[in-house]
């Protein structure tokens, strides 16, 4: 599986522990950046791990930037993105089964690095249920084509 990964300044440095960790796993990681810790806009690289999703370059995209919260926002405007901030497995768990959430969002200033990965194992090893949580998940986009 091919992950996408993306920060801002504020997650350099989980972003090097995360990449570390799903290499070591077996899984194939694109970096998006930022590897500098110079302050730049979460916008940026939630736009860039939206499309990579959307455009289909990698799998499931990681977002990390201080809480998680502006990174998984901008990511979020990409159509056909389903960005998902957790902060614990259980809503990582929940993102993937009910959601079919196709990016991950934590805060590196929230989480330490081993909860980011609990909820990666959780997050990566969890598929999506479909059945009555496709019909919710179709409605969920369903608004995004009727903007
Ligand atoms: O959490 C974030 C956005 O939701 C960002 O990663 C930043 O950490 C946050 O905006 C604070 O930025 P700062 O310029 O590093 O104070």
């Amino acid at each position: 599986m091919k992950i996408g990964i993306a920060n801002d300044h504020s997650a350099v440095d989980m972003k090097k522990q995360v990449v570390e960790y799903l290499v070591e796993k077996g899984y194939e990681v694109v970096n998006y950046g930022t590897d500098s810790y110079e302050s730049c806009p979460y916008p940026k690289y939630g736009e860039k791990i939206g499309k990579a999703v959307a455009d289909g370059e990698v799998d499931l995209g990681v977002a990390i930037c201080g809480t998680g919260l502006g990174i998984s926002m901008a990511a979020n405007k990409v159509h056909g993105v389903r960005a998902a901030v957790c902060s614990e497995p259980y809503t990582a768990k929940m993102a993937r089964e009910h959601n079919n959430a196709n990016v991950i969002a934590f805060g590196a200033r929230v989480i330490g690095i081993e909860m980011a990965k609990m909820i990666l194992d959780t997050f990566l090893g969890a598929e999506f249920l479909g059945g009555r949580h496709q019909d919710r998940v179709d409605m969920i986009m369903a608004i995004e084509e009727n903007q």
